[in-house]
């Protein structure tokens, strides 16, 4: 009698656990049925694993318009074609489309919350999204422009130097630029510096654990709370999670040592030691918060400059000479500072199409997630789906942008009909649209500004004498894409042009003396 009861009782238990995990699964699907006749056109099968989605996703877009609807396992997803859809959900009704999807490997395991970029729209994000908005707003990113034009000094001194490894130099300035504005110390070498390589280890692991489909437990997220000691993938992210800590808390750890003494350069983290109080961030939080730069804003700099001097070696004759009779008449015989930058007109447009041409975070950043049901031209996106906006589709639209892979930076000195300010979306919209933008931005257009002024940039020559061409679609997969490698032949415009260049590297190889001093003391 007392088995029989037990087992009933256990029945009901086990029923009522399902019920309780299956319920807002089955809920959802009922919408969906429900709104199936109003839902966004989209495919009938889902291509899954395929690399570089971002080609399928604009097949998808050509196929059935600007707003694309997909099954992918249970979560709703709406591809996003054309920058007017992605402005009227992602900017204009920004309160609802904000939040993130679940990350369970990437978000949760590995990151316990903290990093803010993946983080749903909460009270944690707001607080951590302050920070980085009192960090890198306009007026504070000019504070680190002296560190920006330096570093682009080196670059030119590297370019000068060693040609051919022009993607070291370009990668190195990026980092440097970033952990320097985030902790005050330089990067001198990406092959050996301990805080790169750290932190390129922690942001492998990131990406691996975002594969989408990679791991069950994103499917199945009851799996999240198996004990590691039967799960070896939870307990290798639950590892990299204590390195993260470490390396987090001991650079953070470092600068407060620095403010104390008296001795700590102005940088991100000082702000930030000061700030944290305030904002009311754990130091955990707060050491995280200082280690986001460096995952958003090295590869896309790097990436963007590299697009660049690509565009150079393909399209070169179409606009380098207009680019140096401006910079001629502009600026003359020394290098171009950010103070010329306003006076340069096709520059300019040169760096937005850079952008514009090759969006280094091709599918639009990290997803975006809606928080309630809406109707958007008619179609309904239910509350929870997944929202990608994918740069690749949109900035590849011939409507907006006709001849889309011919670089033309004609296209940003007209009148143009687009939404928003800069003519291009390269950093994204609404409330989680890229804090560091203005950062990212004064890296590209002062480095574009340098390379036109001191160098000829051109194809290289193959042994015959022949020009080498490049692949202009030549791109890596992955959550960014930037260029693989690709040769091309830099020299200087004249001798004075070398000259110049030799000299303000000397100059200002002394000015940042105290932040490579810095990264040796931490060493
Ligand atoms: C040319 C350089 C850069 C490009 C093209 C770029 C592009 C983007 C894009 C497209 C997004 C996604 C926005 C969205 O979800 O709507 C983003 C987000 C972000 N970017 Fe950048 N970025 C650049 C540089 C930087 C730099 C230098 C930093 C350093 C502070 C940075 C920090 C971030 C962060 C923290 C986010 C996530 C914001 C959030 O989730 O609220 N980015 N960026």
């Amino acid at each position: 009698m007392l088995q029989s009861v037990l087992l009933v009782g256990a029945s009901v238990a086990f029923a009522l656990v399902y019920l309780a995990f299956n319920f807002p699964r089955w809920r959802q699907e009922w919408k969906l049925y429900a709104h199936r006749s109003q839902l966004p056109p989209g495919p009938k099968t889902i291509k899954t694993g395929i690399k570089k989605p971002w080609l399928w996703f604009e097949q998808l877009n050509k196929e059935y318009g600007d707003v694309v609807y997909l099954q992918l396992g249970p979560t709703p997803t709406i591809i996003l074609g054309s920058a007017q859809a992605a402005w009227d959900l992602l900017e204009k009704r920004g309160s609802i489309y904000s939040s993130r999807p679940r990350f369970i490997m990437g978000g949760e395991l590995l990151s316990n919350g903290l990093r803010g970029l993946m983080a749903p729209y909460s009270p944690f994000w707001r607080r951590w999204r302050k920070l980085l908005h009192s960090g890198f707003m306009q007026r504070q990113s000019e504070t680190y422009r002296p560190i920006q034009s330096l570093e682009s000094k080196v670059l030119m001194h590297d370019l000068l130097e060693d040609p051919t490894s022009f993607r070291r130099h370009i990668e190195r300035y990026a980092a440097s630029v970033i952990v320097t504005v985030a902790y005050g110390r330089r990067v001198e070498d990406v092959r050996t510096d301990e805080v790169v390589r750290e932190n390129a280890k922690s942001m492998e692991r990131l990406t691996q654990s975002n594969i989408p489909g990679k791991f069950a437990v994103e499917r199945y997220p009851i799996l999240k709370y198996v004990p590691s000691i039967f799960a070896p993938w939870k307990a290798e992210v639950l590892k990299q999670r204590q390195a993260d800590i470490k390396l987090y808390t001991g650079l953070l750890n470092q600068v407060r040592d620095e403010v104390r003494r008296g001795t700590a350069p102005e940088s991100f983290a000082k702000h930030v030691i000061q700030e944290q109080e305030s904002i009311g961030m754990t130091d955990l939080e707060a050491a995280y918060a200082v280690g986001s730069p460096f995952g958003a804003g090295v590869e896309t700099s790097a990436g963007s400059i590299a697009s660049f001097i690509m565009a150079c070696v393909k399209f070169g004759p179409q606009f380098i000479p207009r680019a140096q009779e401006e910079l001629d008449r502009v600026v003359g015989d020394r290098l171009p500072t950010f103070d010329d930058i306003p006076k340069l007109d096709y520059v300019r447009a040169i760096a937005s199409e850079t952008l514009r041409w090759r969006p280094i975070a091709v599918l639009g950043g990290t997803p975006h997630a809606s928080t309630a049901d809406d109707v958007y031209r008619g179609m309904f996106i239910p509350k929870g789906s997944t929202i990608i906006a994918p740069l690749w589709s949109i900035h590849l639209n011939e409507s907006d942008f006709p001849d889309p892979h011919n670089f033309k930076p004609e296209r940003f000195l007209g009148e143009r009909q687009y939404p928003g300010t800069f003519g291009h979306s390269a950093f994204g919209w609404g409330r989680r649209v890229c804090p560091g933008m203005h950062l990212g931005s004064a890296s590209v257009l002062i480095n574009i500004a340098r390379i036109l002024w001191a160098y000829d940039v051109k194809p290289a020559v193959d042994e015959k004498g022949k020009n080498i061409d490049v692949d202009i679609f030549a791109y890596s997969d992955g959550f960014n894409s930037s260029p693989l490698p690709f040769p091309c032949s830099i020299t200087p415009r004249s001798a004075r042009h070398a000259e110049v260049v030799e000299r303000e590297y000397r100059d200002a190889m002394a000015e940042l003396q105290p932040y490579s001093d810095a990264a040796r003391r931490a060493t």
